[in-house]
This record gives structure tokens, sequence and C-alpha cells, in this order.
């Protein structure tokens, strides 16, 4: 959400951030309703006023004078409750208008309509070449008897998933790693839950518009986030955090649901696209400073670099097009990262920067150095998402007898074990 006085003195702005980044709004009728709102209020406040002044006369009048000032009273307060409906009304309106406002992308962005139009920024790792014909995620995991698919399916039905053996203490070295890691750098592990309010999507800038991509429980109001930013991102909400609680970094760690509306017949088939996975998520509440916070966009982007590395992962930057950002985001880069079997990079950590665009929507506010109270900044990276990564990782560190060569950062998580997986 912008500030309202933002888009009144910065309506071609908006206006153009909404055109780049595909957002449906009209900024002139924003405009429009905000105009005759002040109207209606500064109406009432006269009218108020004016009530207000005639009450006092009401005491020192005569007794012929005091009936037509108590009528005058009543008619005043008549036409005030009269202007309630449409007040409220141009208020509701207003609101559902401003939370539905893009954020301004920042000027390195380039502007396209979709993710074909995201610009590689750079390659990073080298390719795996194989001297025999390398496998993919599915059938290596088949070939260990690690996985279920067709009786995870009867129960379960398409895009779940079930990992056997070996399979799921690599799931669980990958995710420990990811916190050791992150906790190493001084996020502030969080183990939560996944069930939010609707509030926390409202917050987090999933809502309004992301309602079809999230799992909702019969008669409770309680939803199930497909990311761990959603929860986490309204911990604080309507609190006045001081100075010095600043930056909160939460590595936080969650199981994630997406119903995947609109995905039909993409990565049917394996881990890539599940309907629940399990992430480590880079959180960040800083200073209302957008120098601040690129600092911070640059820690976690690395730091998921850093994590891909020690993953001995080859992947590749993007940064993402307007048309690839969603509404928040001032800055967005992907991290894509190589899949043998398709031959390409493909997404497995999502880096953003919002500036106080979350912040205004959820109430994250601080008092500054100077004591004013304002909106905080926020960021968000995937730090590891799993089963997704365990397609890259099964795949890139395949041997020719079907074992899984383990990265040395995970050996301390596998019990020192260097290989994974019997020949075959
Ligand atoms: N349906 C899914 N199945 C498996 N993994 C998924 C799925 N959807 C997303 N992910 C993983 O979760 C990562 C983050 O998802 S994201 O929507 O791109 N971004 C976020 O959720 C941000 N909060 C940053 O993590 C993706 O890069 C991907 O690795």
């Amino acid at each position: 959400m912008l500030d309202l006085k933002f888009i009144r003195e910065n309506a071609g702005a908006v206006r153009h951030a909404a055109q780049v980044k595909g957002v449906d709004i009209d900024i002139d009728d924003l405009l429009r309703v905000d105009r005759e709102l002040v109207d209606l209020k500064q109406r009432v406040e006269a009218m108020q006023a004016e009530r207000n002044a005639n009450a006092k006369l009401v005491p020192k009048a005569s007794p012929e004078e005091r009936p037509a000032l108590i009528q005058k009273g009543k008619d005043l307060a008549e036409e005030i409750r009269g202007l309630e409906p449409a007040l409220r009304a141009h208020e509701d309106s207003l609101k559902v208008m401003l939370l539905r406002v893009p954020n301004i992308p920042h000027p390195s962005v380039p502007v396209g309509k979709d993710d074909s139009e995201n610009v590689e920024l750079r390659r990073e790792g080298t390719l795996p070449e194989f001297d025999f014909t390398p496998l993919d995620h599915v059938d290596l995991l088949e070939k260990q008897g690690w996985s279920d698919p067709e009786r995870v399916a009867r129960v379960s039905g398409s895009r779940s998933y079930l990992l056997k053996g070996e399979a799921v203490m690599l799931e669980m070295a990958v995710l420990m790693f990811a916190m050791d890691f992150l906790a190493g750098r001084g996020f502030t592990p969080l183990s939560t839950t996944a069930l939010a309010r609707p509030d926390a999507f409202v917050g987090s800038g999933h809502f309004p518009g992301g309602e079809d991509q999230v799992y909702k429980i019969e008669g409770d109001e309680l939803m199930l986030a497909g990311t761990a930013e959603v929860p986490v991102n309204s911990l604080y909400a309507g609190e006045q955090l001081s100075l010095d609680q600043l930056p909160v970094t939460f590595a936080a760690i969650s199981a994630a649901f997406r119903s995947e509306a609109g995905s039909a017949g993409r990565d049917v088939r394996g881990l890539i696209r599940v309907h629940e996975f399990r992430k480590v998520e880079q959180y960040v509440l800083c200073e209302a400073s957008e120098e601040v916070g690129l600092e911070w966009f640059a820690k976690i982007l690395g730091n998921a670099e850093a994590l891909l590395a020690a993953l001995e992962l080859p992947y590749r930057v993007v940064q993402n097009c307007t048309g690839d950002m969603g509404a928040g985001k001032v800055l967005m880069y992907d991290i894509e990262t190589w899949v043998p079997s398709e031959q390409v990079y493909r997404e497995t950590h999502s880096c953003s920067y919002l500036g106080d665009w979350q912040a205004r929507r959820t109430g994250l506010r601080y008092r500054d150095a100077g004591g004013k109270l304002v909106f905080a900044h926020t960021l968000n990276n995937t730090g590891v998402a799993a089963p997704r990564i365990l397609v890259p990782l099964l795949e890139n560190h395949q041997q020719a007898d079907g074992t899984i060569r383990i990265p040395a950062a995970l050996r301390p998580y596998l019990g020192g074990k260097e290989v994974i997986g019997q020949p075959v």
C-alpha cells in the first residue's frame, strides 16, 4: 500500500507502475473517490461545528427563541446522520482501492510483460558433465526406492509427494543446514505455523488477488499460507517498535501450502510443484531507508547464493521484469538452479525488497531517531525450499551407479556420509 499523499502528488508515477506491472487499477478513479471523501468530511465537520455553536446558544436563549434553536440542532444532527452512509461507502471503497495500488519499481527494473522478459544477471558454478546417461529426479528416487508416487497419489491426489529412506534424511539435512547457515549469519530461527488469519494475507500483499492460491478451512477463518512470509510479516502488526529492535531478521521454517490454481499441466511430474512443501524463509524488517533496504537485499540474496554454492549447485541470478514481480515489490531477483534432466535453470529462490508497501498495509512501525513513528521496510527471500531443491540436488550429484554424492557441507547433517543410496 502506498501513502495516499504520495499517490496524490505522484499520480503519474503510480499510474505508470500499474501499467508496467499489469495491475488493473484506475488511479484517476481512486483520486476522485479520495476528493469526494475529503469533501464529505469537510461538510460533516462544518455541520458539526455549526451544531456545536448552535448548542451553546440554547441555554442562553430566551424561551421564545429556544424551540427554534433546539429544532435547528435536531435538523443538523439529522443532516449529519444522512451523510454517514456516503462517508462510510467512500472510506470502504478507497481502502479496497489503496490495497490494490502497486509499489513503484526500482529504476533498475526492466519493463516486461512476463517471466520471458526477466533479465539474466549472471551464472555461477560449473554445469555437470556426465559420462553416463543421467536420470531425472523421479527415476533416481524410484530406483533407490525413495518414493511411492502411485500410493501417495491414491491417498492425496496429484501434486502430492512422499519421500522414503535416505531421501527423507537428505530433505531434513538440507533444511537443517539452511537453518544453521542462516542462524550463523545472525538470523533468528523461527519454526512457525502456516495457519494465519485473512489480515495476514492482506498484510503480506497476497490478498487481494491471490485468494485462489490459498487453501481455506471450512467454517474457520484461518487459512493455510503458501509461505512463512505471510504469518511472520504480521507478527509485529500494530506494534510500535523501537529503533534498537531493528533490524528484525528471521530464518523461519514452516510448511507451505499452495493450491497451484492456474498451474494445470505444469510440472505435474515429481517434486517441483506440489501442494504442500517445507521452506526456510529469510525475512527482514529494517529501517525505512532505501539504502539500508538495498543492502539487506544484497545480503539475503548473497545468503541464498552461498547456500547453493555450499550445496555445489550451479545456478543463475535473474532480475524479474515489471510484469513478473507482483504488485508490492520494489526490486526482485529470482535464483534459478540447474536441472540437468531439463537442461534448464529452474527457479528455487525468490528475493524481494518491498520498501514500506507491506509495512503500511500490515501496520509495522517504529520510532525513528527523531522519535517519529514511521513504517518499516521489509524484505524476504527463500533460504531453501524442499522438496524442490532436491530436484537439482539429486540430479546434479547423481553418480553412474545411481547413488548420490553428498556435498561436504551437508555431510555433517547426514552422519558424515559422502554418498547415499545403493549402487543399482
Ligand atoms: N508449489 C510448490 N512446490 C514446491 N516448491 C515451491 C512451490 N511454490 C514455490 N516453491 C518454492 O518456494 C520458493 C519461494 O516461493 S515464491 O513464491 O517464489 N516466493 C516466496 O514464497 C517468498 N516468500 C520467498 O520465499 C520458490 O522459489 C520455490 O523454490
